[in-house]
């Protein structure tokens, strides 16, 4: 993913209050489940292209995610874009201690194309210490975001996802998907 699409670089405004957002976007940026199999209940075939993964130190991470995670000799980038069928529905941008890679969970690193989700979501260890609300002025105008603290066995893991103009959070909702 080039820097212009990398989250790190790109200045994403956190909402304080996320009564700030519109309600039905809210409803998908505040989804507690997996993202992917949310995509997946609009009739869609999700695929996921990395592009780029690597290990970086703190000071790489740039300081807005560094805040939110504990000090570690470094630190596994995953930045990815989750495909809607053959559409651009997301930028997703994981940042994980290395502390975080024991055991099974080392297993991130060798993810490729198989979502994240699909590896978080299968066990009974997630958990979830909060998600932020956020928007990003970029090229393709006012992009919604979000950032989640994960933690896999009360080890954290850092995500942020960029929705694209084609996903369904940008959509209007169809009255049958209201349904
Ligand atoms: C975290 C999830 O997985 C999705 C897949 C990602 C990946 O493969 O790196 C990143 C962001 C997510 O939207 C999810 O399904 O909730």
């Amino acid at each position: 993913m080039s820097d212009s699409h990398s989250t790190e670089k790109s200045p994403i405004h956190w909402f304080d209050d996320p009564s700030q957002v519109p309600a039905d976007v809210a409803d998908w940026l505040m989804e507690m489940g997996s993202m992917t199999r949310r995509f997946e209940k609009q009739g869609v075939t999700v695929t996921v292209k990395p592009q780029n993964e690597c290990f970086v130190s703190r000071e790489e991470l740039g300081e807005s995610e560094a805040q939110q995670l504990p000090e570690s000799a470094r630190y596994w980038i995953r930045e990815i874009v989750l495909f809607g069928d053959a559409q651009p529905w997301l930028l997703g941008r994981t940042v994980i201690p290395e502390e975080t890679l024991t055991g099974p969970d080392l297993a991130l690193v060798d993810l490729g194309t198989v979502p994240l989700g699909r590896y978080l979501f299968s066990g009974n260890n997630l958990s979830r210490d909060y998600i932020h609300l956020g928007q990003l002025h970029s090229e393709q105008g006012e992009l919604w975001a979000r950032r989640s603290r994960l933690r896999l066995s009360d080890k954290p893991l850092l995500l942020t996802e960029i929705f694209l103009p084609d996903s369904p959070v940008h959509r209007p909702q169809s009255q049958a998907e209201q349904e």
